[in-house]
């Protein structure tokens, strides 16, 4: 089979959001490339902590089973995170069907998701090596869903604010131009990983990034690459500046933002649009804006939601591959 859902951009393309069944209850969630617990907001949680959400009533489904003495713990690049119990339940999303899918409920959750009142919670779908789950791990919902779809895929269809769409066991062709590339993806560390050693801005001299590997992390909002690649990209743009006190890269909401390529496993480059990479403005004004391509102090890169704004994304769990092509 397959299955469809929107995913639509919140405040500012911060985050996406797709509505997902679980045992007949339907919450908004963020789905994740980057990690693997599938967890929600529940009726566990204290009455503060549900505030504002949509939350799932673990008395109300019928298929919820408790997983007797199973916990789970997940803290993110961020420092946000969520602990709690597990249940299995159905969980459809779109269409794709996975009948005894882990259901992480949370009994604790940080500050800046119950602040984030638009999300309910989260659906990993990286590896499941990465599953936070004890004393017995559990899978994705990708990994459970796969033998049972059209083709072992899901696909992110992200748009800068405008509503996309996830896409499991399908490639949808009409939505990208020209021919898809694929690249193979490292699973060592549980991510979409692949090795991105060479940047190019606009048409200047390529820039080698040693080293350099990346993953696809439709979790993250910004595009995280090396310091050097960041100081090379901004030197094109006139009044960019390094601003401490924002947290980044600011440079005038006018600025025309040359294109950014980057290596994908050093098979193909692939181009992200200048436009999305002025991602929003720091002042009231609008005049000065924060850039999408922000430094990591580490040689794993961090593509997140800037890049998939310039790129429809493959996730190939069949043989490890990932493939991107420019939106139609
Ligand atoms: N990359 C995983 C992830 C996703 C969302 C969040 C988050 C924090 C507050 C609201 O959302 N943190 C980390």
């Amino acid at each position: 089979g397959t299955g469809k859902v929107t995913a639509t951009p919140i405040n500012g393309d911060v985050e996406y959001l797709s509505p997902v069944n679980i045992g007949g209850q339907t919450l908004n969630l963020d789905f994740d490339s980057g990690s693997s617990d599938l967890w929600v907001f529940n009726s566990q949680l204290s009455t503060a902590s549900q505030t504002g959400h949509t939350v799932f009533n673990v008395a109300k489904s019928q298929t919820l089973q408790m997983m007797t003495g199973a916990t789970y713990s997940i803290s993110y690049g961020d420092g946000s995170g969520s602990a709690g119990n597990v249940g299995t339940d159905t969980v459809n999303i779109g269409g794709a069907t996975v009948t005894s899918q882990a259901i992480e409920l949370a009994t604790a959750v940080s500050a800046s998701f119950v602040e984030d009142t638009a999300s309910n919670g989260l659906v990993g779908l990286a590896f499941s090596k990465l599953n936070t789950v004890k004393p017995t791990q559990q899978k994705t919902f990708f990994d459970n869903a796969m033998p049972n779809l059209a083709e072992p895929v899901f696909t992110a269809d992200l748009r800068s604010n405008a509503v996309g769409a996830y896409e499991f066991g399908a490639i949808d062709t009409s939505k990208f131009n020209g021919t898809m590339q694929w690249a193979a993806v490292n699973t060592t560390n549980g991510f979409w990983q692949f090795s991105s050693e060479k940047f190019q801005v606009g048409d200047a001299t390529p820039m080698a990034v040693p080293g350099g590997q990346a993953i696809a992390d439709t979790g993250t909002t910004l595009m995280l690459t090396s310091a050097a690649v960041v100081n090379a990209y901004y030197a094109n743009v006139q009044g960019a500046v390094n601003d401490q006190q924002v947290g980044g890269v600011t440079f005038p909401c006018n600025s025309q933002l040359p294109d950014l390529q980057f290596d994908v496993g050093g098979s193909f480059m692939a181009n992200v649009k200048g436009s999305d990479i002025n991602f929003a403005p720091v002042d009231n004004a609008g005049t000065t804006c924060f850039g999408g391509v922000q430094a990591i102090q580490s040689n794993l890169q961090i593509y997140g939601d800037i890049m998939f704004k310039s790129q429809f994304v493959a996730f190939n769990g069949g043989n490890n591959s990932i493939g991107m092509a420019p939106h139609q």
